[in-house]
């Protein structure tokens, strides 16, 4: 152990991760949340891959990253995604890339994937910038050392930047819409028991999808009538309501119906939003336990941006800055259990035979926190993923973004835009706990710290060497 391991002795998230609640069948029968990764037995870091008997059949978790590659990108055909999964996503966003799959998923990945393209990503970074910068201002409204809810706080800024780059200027005045709509979202996110059983999961999913339709019926309205208005306009806006318009499937020559591009315009929404604002949450709650780190990321900010508003260009210059959200996005991965695949025929896993019809889960957070692949594997040190400690690292020891064909498709853009907002607030803000109080996780889907993560910003002086340089 390195002397700095001693002086810190992670895990980074003291008290949080010791309750590891049995599963039982009155839990499950209420929806109430047994998912917790970190309520998987503890063998589960060591083995290569493990199997459980469960009340829904075979699990087997996967956390080895050569098996791992196995099911997700070698022959991911025989591992396609949990059924339950799909039908969720479904009845939530409707035809959007998450709750499809088959030809229906291919056509819609093909005729998305230019809006995500590098090309794309670098269009939509000026206003991820922009906004950041705004949110700048909001912080400085404060006293020096006020207390904020950071998850919430970062939340707000990646709604704004969301609606910014799908709807440009346009984007502003559907915010306190969609806001409304996610502050009544989070209620049919709870799944139980009866939306597996046959006879009465087609009921529980019908009136599902009838809620929801209600909840987003005054955004299908707004977004309705912004693709009326920009349908055929040589000056609509590049962004990424233009880009879905103006997409045309490669082999088909196809495009997107209006309600195929609302489905993937709310699917984008949700997916896009919530899971980069746990990672920022996380970003400053790991920051805050790790000072020295902290100041490294702020010299690194001083001397190359100076105080100015970064650029999409500029991150290349950032090696720090990319490091500590690579580190932040093994230890605490917004999405820490995506995602569950079914095997469709008989297998055999590291040893471990696989059932036709077992759950096969192949978790971030397992693999992420695997003793064999990870030295210190509970310790934050964004210096592992320098390049001469990476060598024959294997491809998915880390994998917050999945992997394979279905690999998130909004990447690119989350790595750019958390990179932006992290380079643009800690020029200007340092942020420290609130509180000794342990932070408890509350998993579903995405890990957010429970009542929210209360702390101090405040402003700070840059490095005299980069005032000086200027
Ligand atoms: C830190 C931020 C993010 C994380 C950790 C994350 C994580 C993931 C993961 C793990 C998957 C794969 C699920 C699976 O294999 O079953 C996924 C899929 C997806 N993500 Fe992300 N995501 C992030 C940001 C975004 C953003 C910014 C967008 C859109 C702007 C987005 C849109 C999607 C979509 C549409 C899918 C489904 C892709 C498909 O099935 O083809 N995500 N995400």
């Amino acid at each position: 152990m390195t002397e700095d391991a001693a002086r810190l002795p992670d895990p980074v998230l003291p008290g949080a991760l010791t309750d590891k609640p049995p599963f039982t069948f009155w839990d499950l029968i209420r929806g109430k949340r047994r998912g917790m990764p970190w309520s998987m037995p503890d063998e589960i870091y060591e083995q290569p891959v493990l199997l459980q008997k469960s009340l829904i059949g075979d699990i087997v978790y996967v956390g080895d990253p050569e098996l791992a590659k196995q099911v997700m990108i070698d022959r991911p055909a025989d591992y396609p995604k949990a059924e339950i999964e799909l039908r969720m996503f479904s009845a939530l966003f409707g035809q959007g890339l998450l709750g499809l799959d088959g030809e229906a998923w291919r056509k819609h990945r093909r005729t998305m994937a230019p809006a995500f393209d590098p090309r794309s990503v670098a269009g939509y970074a000026p206003a991820m910038a922009e906004s950041s910068e705004a949110f700048v201002q909001r912080w400085g409204n404060l006293e020096d050392g006020a207390v904020v809810e950071v998850s919430g706080d970062m939340t707000d800024l990646t709604l704004a930047i969301i609606a910014r780059t799908m709807f440009s200027g346009e984007g502003e005045a559907l915010e306190p819409v969609i806001k409304a709509i996610l502050d009544r979202a989070p209620q049919f996110s709870d799944f139980n028991l009866f939306d597996m059983l046959p006879g009465t999961r087609a009921i529980r999913m019908a009136e599902r999808e009838r809620r929801m339709q209600t909840l987003f019926a005054p955004l299908d309205e707004a977004v309705a009538a912004m693709i009326a208005r920009r349908e055929g306009r040589a000056d609509a806006p590049n962004d990424l309501l233009s880009r879905l318009i103006a997409a045309r499937d490669a082999e088909t020559g196809l495009a997107f119906t209006p309600r195929e591009v609302r489905d993937e315009l709310i699917t984008i929404f949700i997916a896009g939003h919530e899971t980069t604002a746990t990672a920022m949450t996380w970003i400053w709650y790991l920051l805050a336990r790790h000072p020295q780190e902290r100041a490294r990321l702020h010299e690194e900010l001083d001397r190359v941006l100076g105080g100015r508003r970064p650029t999409g260009a500029d991150l290349a210059d950032l090696p720090f800055a990319r490091r500590v959200v690579e580190e932040s996005l093994r230890l605490l991965p917004p999405t820490p259990g995506i995602s569950a695949r079914v095997a469709r025929r008989e297998d055999d896993l590291g040893g471990v035979k696989v059932r036709a019809g077992a759950y096969v889960v192949v978790a971030p957070w397992v693999l992420q926190r695997h003793r064999r692949t990870w030295p210190e594997a509970e310790r934050f040190d964004p210096d592992r993923w320098l390049p001469e400690r990476s060598e024959g690292r294997p491809r998915l020891a880390a994998m917050p973004f999945g992997a394979g064909p279905r690999v998130c498709i909004g990447q690119r853009l989350a790595e750019t835009e958390i990179q932006l907002i992290m380079a643009t607030l800690a020029q200007h803000y340092e942020l420290d706990l609130a509180s000794d109080a342990p932070v408890k996780l509350r998993h579903n889907v995405t890990i957010r710290p429970v009542g929210g993560l209360p702390m101090k910003v405040r402003r700070r002086e840059r490095a005299p060497a980069a005032v000086a340089a200027e």
